[in-house]
C-alpha cells in the first residue's frame, strides 16, 4: 500500500474572470485517508476543487497528485495522475445507458469494485438512458463512475446531495474501502454530522479560506458547528 501525500495543494487560489474567490488554501490528502470539506454556501468549496483539478482558474499556488505537478487549467493532467473528480453536476453522459456510463469510466488497474453490489439500482436500470434517472440515482451512477476511474485520488463534490439515507451510509462505506485500498479520498458536503462521523480529517471553509482544519476527535463536531453558526 502507498503511504504519504496523494494530494499536496499549497497556497491554492481560485478565480473567475480575474477575481479571487479562494485565497491561498493548503490541503493535503494522504493515502488511506478520507478528508471532508465543509462550509456554508458560497464559501469556496467547489471553486477550490475546481482550481485543484484544472476546471477553474488558479492564479496562484501549486498542486501535486501522486508526486506529479498539475499545472493550472489542465484537467487532463490530473486525470493522467490517476485522479477522478465528480463535480456538482454529477458528471454522467445523459444520452448513454447506465451500463455504457460505467463501462466508459472503468480504468485498467483501478480498484476491484462491482458497482451493482453497492448500488443495486445500477443493475436494475443498466439499459436505461442515464439522463432519465432521478437526481439521487444520477448521484449513485456518478459516484460509481468516479470510483471506477480513480487510481490515486478520488474527489466528490456535494457527496450526499439527493441520496436517500440508506445510500448515504453505503456510499461512505464504499469510500472507506477505496481509502483502505491505498487511495486518497476528498469529499465536499454540507452536513457536519455526516462528515465528522465518516471522515478522518475535516476542513471548514469561510470566505474562501480555511477556518478550521482538524483530525476528527470528540470535540470536532462542536467546533465545526461553532464556525458554521458564526456565519
Ligand atoms: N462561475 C462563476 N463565476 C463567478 N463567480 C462564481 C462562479 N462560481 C462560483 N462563483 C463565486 O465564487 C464564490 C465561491 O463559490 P463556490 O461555488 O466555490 O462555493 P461553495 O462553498 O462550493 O458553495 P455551494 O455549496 O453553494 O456550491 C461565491 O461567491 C460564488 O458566487
Amino acid at each position: 500500500m502507498r503511504s504519504g501525500a496523494i494530494l499536496r495543494a499549497t497556497g491554492v487560489r481560485a478565480a473567475y474572470r480575474g477575481v479571487d474567490v479562494v485565497g491561498g488554501v493548503d490541503l493535503e490528502v494522504n493515502s488511506g485517508e478520507v478528508v471532508g470539506v465543509l462550509g456554508r454556501n458560497g464559501m469556496g468549496k467547489s471553486s477550490l476543487l475546481g482550481a485543484i483539478f484544472g476546471l477553474v482558474d488558479r492564479p496562484g499556488g501549486s498542486v501535486e497528485i501522486g508526486g506529479t505537478r498539475i499545472p493550472a487549467r489542465k484537467p487532463v493532467a490530473a486525470s493522467r495522475a490517476g485522479a477522478s473528480f465528480l463535480p456538482e453536476d454529477r458528471g454522467v453522459f445523459p444520452s448513454l445507458t447506465v451500463a455504457e456510463n460505467l463501462a466508459l469510466a472503468k480504468r485498467r488497474g483501478a480498484m476491484p469494485f462491482e458497482p451493482t453490489e453497492v448500488f443495486p439500482m445500477l443493475g436494475e436500470r443498466a439499459r436505461q438512458a442515464a439522463g432519465s434517472l432521478s437526481g439521487g440515482q444520477k448521484q449513485q451512477l456518478g459516484v460509481a463512475r468516479t470510483v471506477l476511474s480513480a487510481t490515486s485520488l478520488l474527489a466528490i463534490d456535494e457527496l450526499t446531495h439527493g441520496l436517500q439515507p440508506s445510500m448515504v451510509v453505503e456510499t461512505f462505506r464504499l469510500l472507506r474501502r477505496v481509502a483502505d485500498s491505498g487511495l486518497g479520498v476528498l469529499v465536499i458536503d454540507q452536513n457536519p454530522e455526516l462528515i465528522t462521523r465518516h471522515c478522518d480529517r475535516v476542513l471548514v471553509m469561510e470566505g474562501g479560506r480555511v477556518a478550521l482544519e482538524a483530525t476528527v476527535g470528540d470535540d470536532t463536531l462542536d467546533r465545526v458547528r461553532g464556525i458554521l453558526a458564526l456565519g
